[in-house]
């Protein structure tokens, strides 16, 4: 319940005035319905179905005295008009609540998400390799969806309450000893359904668990759907779909049937109240035609509010669970926070542009494990010169690369950048001097030209042509039917992987970075392109500082320096032909 405040809170602190104008919008509605009911008194008094029982129904017989005293052709008409109208601004008034209530709920959903995205966006790199992909995109959208119509069943249940209390109230107004036995009993049978509200707890944990396994499968198979394609994997993969979404369909049918139990064993409960109001009012309290009639419309509408307040508890109840992992997420995203940077992009150039960089006495561990990703390493990377960092496979080479970038923090040590260290906001800023590019490069679905443009939106035409032509990627994309607007496909499945690669790399000069990473960058290039890109990455020495981790001798020929790394331990080699790897 402390979660669900705790979203309370932030819709109110979101919504502002509006909330308790929607609020006051729920209740206003609710008091018009009665005094649309309420209206009918008099007109059944007029056509004489209450005989002289409408005396007993409080402003029932001035209202009828009133009709009474228009002329008799006019008396019907007019208080039916009435009503008609009555009921028909309710309507209205309902409209435009209800649009102001889904823009409301939208809106706070915009803002919860957008807060989540800003906070994972802004978390810092060890939080990322700790986690599943698939569990953001499964909070992101089942989940919020799930905290959001939640919050908005809660205001709704707050209304109704109100709305409840307020008709309660006329009830007793009516009849005091009545309403006490309607209490009673719903008291007694809101008791009796505690443990259904249990129930739909547990319903609600087995929902969460079953959709969070239902994202992290889809994200896995279509990210290995060649794999199963080409192993013919296809049967394996359907078995447990079908296991998983079986056992989701039985946890909805649970829940189902669990709200539809409840609707039926309110309506029963109804309908032996009602029985019991007639037979008390009729042989114990004897209570008028008018009032009586009157109770049983009030209870009528009362009593399904009763059944809507239970199910919606069951409901609510049943998303705890999505807003413990919400929150979590949110604590979570708010330990791992990247300090603010306030330096511009161009100011982060400039600074680093000319900068040695300097690693002292550098170790790192991932997640506190007890191996060593970097043992004490100590070496100097010279500003607008070429370093290889080579090794074999897990002997830290990415590593080292990251801690570089500024992505990990190393766990004691420290990197200089110009001399000075690169802690805090600084080592957040220097990502805007670096460009990388990664082994397996990543593209957006959309055409070439966005994707290079994302990463400086105002660069023009030619620009971009020389920047793929660095990456000797030009003629390639004058061959393709669209050009520049070409689209790549999910993460760029409609190019080879040196494409790919070459577009990637095109992507990284474009930035004009002070520090280029390239990460295996080069190794699905054939000899012919590699030694274009090489002889590219030459031109550029002297204009930033360039780091290539490989394992080829040939995309390192050119180096300056060349850092050779085994189990975490560096040691620099003038001469590349030293390589141990
Ligand atoms: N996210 C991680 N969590 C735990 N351990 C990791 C993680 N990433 C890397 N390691 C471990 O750290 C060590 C260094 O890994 P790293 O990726 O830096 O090696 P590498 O030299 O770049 O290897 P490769 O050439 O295969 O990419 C390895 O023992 C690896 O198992």
């Amino acid at each position: 319940m402390t979660d669900l405040r705790y979203y309370l809170g932030k819709l109110r602190r979101y919504a502002g005035a509006r909330l308790y104008g929607q609020l006051a919008a729920m209740v206003a509605l609710g008091l018009f319905d009665g005094v649309g009911l309420y209206m009918l008194v008099p007109m059944l008094g007029l056509l004489g179905f209450l005989g002289n029982g409408a005396g007993s129904v409080p402003f029932a017989e001035e209202g009828l005295e009133t009709l009474r005293e228009l002329p008799e052709s006019l008396a019907l008409p007019l208080s039916l008009a009435v009503y008609v109208l009555i009921v028909a601004a309710q309507a209205f008034f309902q409209r435009e609540q209800s649009v102001r209530g889904a823009r409301l709920q939208q809106g706070f959903i915009r803002h919860l998400r957008l807060t989540l995205y800003d906070s994972l966006l802004h978390s810092n790199w060890p939080f990322f390799i700790r986690r599943r992909k698939s569990d953001f995109h499964h909070l992101l959208t089942s989940e919020l969806a799930r905290v959001s119509q939640a919050t908005h069943l809660f205001l709704q249940l707050t209304s109704s309450l109100v709305f409840t209390i307020i008709q309660i109230g006329i009830a007793f107004w009516l009849s005091a000893e009545l309403t006490a036995v309607v209490l009673v009993s719903g008291a007694v049978i809101a008791l009796a359904m505690r443990g259904r509200i249990r129930r739909a707890k547990e319903v609600g944990n087995r929902n969460s668990e079953l959709s969070l396994s239902y994202y992290a499968g889809l994200n896995d198979h279509f990210s290995g759907i060649k794999d199963i394609k080409s192993n013919r994997l296809e049967a394996s993969y359907l078995d447990w779909f079908r296991a998983l979404t079986g056992r989701m369909e039985a946890n909805f049918t649970a829940f189902a049937r669990l709200q539809a139990s409840t609707q039926s064993l309110y309506r029963i409960a109804a309908a032996a109240l009602i029985a019991l109001f007639v037979y008390l009012s009729f042989e114990v309290l004897r209570v008028g035609a008018g009032q009586l009639l009157l109770i049983v419309i009030l209870f009528a509408r009362l009593w399904p509010r009763f059944t809507a307040i239970q199910a919606g508890a069951e409901q609510i109840v049943s998303a705890i669970p999505a807003f413990q992992g919400l929150r979590r997420l949110e604590r979570e995203c708010g330990e791992a926070r990247e300090p603010e940077e306030e330096r511009t992009i161009e100011d982060e150039r400039v600074r680093f542009a000319h900068a040695e960089i300097e690693c002292r006495g550098v170790s790192f561990r991932y997640g506190g494990g007890s191996d060593y990703a970097l043992r004490d390493v100590t070496v100097t990377i010279p500003a607008g010169k070429m370093t290889a960092i080579v090794g074999k496979s897990g002997a830290g080479k990415s590593t080292l690369a990251d801690v570089l970038m500024g992505l990990l923090e190393p766990e004691s040590g420290s990197v200089l950048f110009g001399g000075r260290p690169a802690t805090g906001d600084a080592r957040v800023a220097l990502r805007h001097a670096v460009s990388y590019v990664a082994q397996d490069p990543f593209l957006f679905h959309a055409s070439i030209r966005d994707n290079l443009l994302c990463v400086r939106p105002n660069a023009g035409e030619e620009e971009l042509w020389d920047a793929l032509r660095f990456a000797a990627s030009d003629e390639f994309v004058k061959r393709l039917p669209e050009g520049l607007d070409t689209i790549v496909g999910d993460r760029g499945v409609r190019l080879s992987g040196g494409e790919r690669q070459r577009l990637v790399l095109a992507r990284a000069i474009l930035r004009k970075p002070s520090i280029l990473v390239l990460d295996e960058a080069t190794s699905a290039l054939d000899t012919d392109n590699e030694e274009k890109i090489r002889q590219a990455i030459d031109r550029l020495k002297g204009t930033m500082t360039i780091i290539v981790i490989a394992h080829r001798l040939t995309t390192i020929r050119g180096a300056d320096q060349v850092i050779a790394m085994e189990r975490g331990e560096a040691s620099v080699r003038k001469d590349y032909r030293q390589d141990p790897a």
